[in-house]
């Protein structure tokens, strides 16, 4: 824990439908070259809550901080990414858990009440020991059940997600890339955690059994009403998974609000052009690129990190930094000129 985290204000979870409740969070990476301070702002000032029972989605193209977010609202800190301030507080179960003022506790609900399905994971499967091994390890202490009784709970479990109970039998290179990923979000699931952050899951999966995986996420979690925080790149999956979606942008929150809202009518002029930039069957209009880059987040913009880009700013985009507001859509934007840009 770091002093400076600690002389952030500390927000407990004062509603009790909120299960995660972030407040002014700020997480860089921090490089000392030869006396040098080298500061990537990955993370910087996000606040948001997300509720019991609801999937969270968060977008943003890459680099623009989504696992960094993520990474440090699960405790999974490593150098050289320090938490600068703010907190993190969950809910479990109405026991409240602040991440960085108690780090034992947070220690202890892992597995058991928070799970996280980091980016890739499918492959951390060890390819050289059979399936049913990476359930004793990482989930049979959490569960306090005798062996038979753990294997009979595994198998019921794997039964629901309809996977069939043999393949814990398996060595992970007989199995698909889909397969590995059902049973990677199985074994995320079996403790049955209130909380479940999935990073990526789908990506790297082909469009039919990226819609199964999804299936199965909605399944195990609408069963569990537990929460999910939801993070990929690729708006249609937030479509048809996510019940409130945040758009990330160079570190910081774009915009939040209702998905169906979101597309409906962004408000933010970058989450329009996301928007705006989905293919639809049957629409010949050729669409116009954002212009420029993500900017460097060792040296962002000054004021609002888009402004470059946008196609819109005004003076005072690159003077002040907009913080987010209630929104036309029924959420919260981060904009000077929320609502007045329009994809053609
Ligand atoms: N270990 C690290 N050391 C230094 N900088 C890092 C490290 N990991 C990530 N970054 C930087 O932090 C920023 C945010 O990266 P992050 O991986 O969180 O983005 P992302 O939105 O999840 O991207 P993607 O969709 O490509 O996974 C980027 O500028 C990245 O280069």
């Amino acid at each position: 824990m770091q002093n400076s985290l600690r002389k952030a204000p500390l927000t407990l979870v004062e509603n009790s439908r909120d299960a995660l409740t972030i407040d002014g969070l700020k997480c860089y990476y921090v490089n000392d070259y030869f006396g040098v301070r080298r500061e990537i702002r990955a993370v910087d000032d996000i606040s948001l809550t997300v509720s019991k029972n609801e999937i969270y989605g968060i977008a943003g193209e890459s680099s623009s901080g989504k696992t960094s977010l993520i990474k440090t609202l699960a405790g999974a800190i490593r150098p050289p990414m320090r938490v600068i301030g703010g907190t993190v507080n969950f809910n479990f179960d109405g026991k409240p858990i602040d991440v960085y003022g108690e780090p034992q506790k947070m220690r202890a609900a892992r597995w058991r009440h928070l799970s996280y399905i980091m980016q890739g994971s499918m492959n951390v499967l060890n390819p050289v020991r059979r399936v049913k091994h990476a359930f004793n390890d990482f989930a049979s202490r959490h569960m306090g059940l005798d062996q038979a009784a753990f294997r009979q709970r595994v198998e019921a479990h794997l039964a629901r997600l309809h996977l069939d109970p043999h393949v814990l039998e398996a060595f992970p290179h007989q199995l698909s890339g889909g397969m590995r990923q059902r049973l990677t979000i199985a074994l995320a699931t079996v403790c049955e955690p209130e909380f479940i952050i999935a990073d990526e899951p789908t990506t790297a999966l082909d469009v039919l059994v990226q819609q199964d995986v999804l299936a199965l996420i909605k399944e195990v979690q609408t069963r569990m009403q537990a929460s999910v925080i939801f993070v990929t790149h690729d708006m249609s999956v937030h479509a048809a998974i996510t019940d409130r979606l945040a758009i990330m942008y160079a570190g910081r929150l774009a915009e939040e609000g209702p998905t169906q809202a979101i597309f409906d009518n962004p408000q933010h002029p970058y989450t329009a052009h996301l928007i705006g930039s989905l293919p639809r069957i049957g629409d010949t209009r050729t669409r116009k690129s954002l212009q420029g880059k993500p900017p460097a987040l060792s040296n962002p913009p000054s004021g609002c990190r888009f402004h470059p880009r946008c196609p819109i700013a005004i003076d005072r985009c690159s003077k002040e930094v907009p913080v987010m507001q209630p929104s036309a859509a029924g959420g919260r934007v981060a904009c000077f000129r929320a609502g007045e840009y329009k994809i053609q």
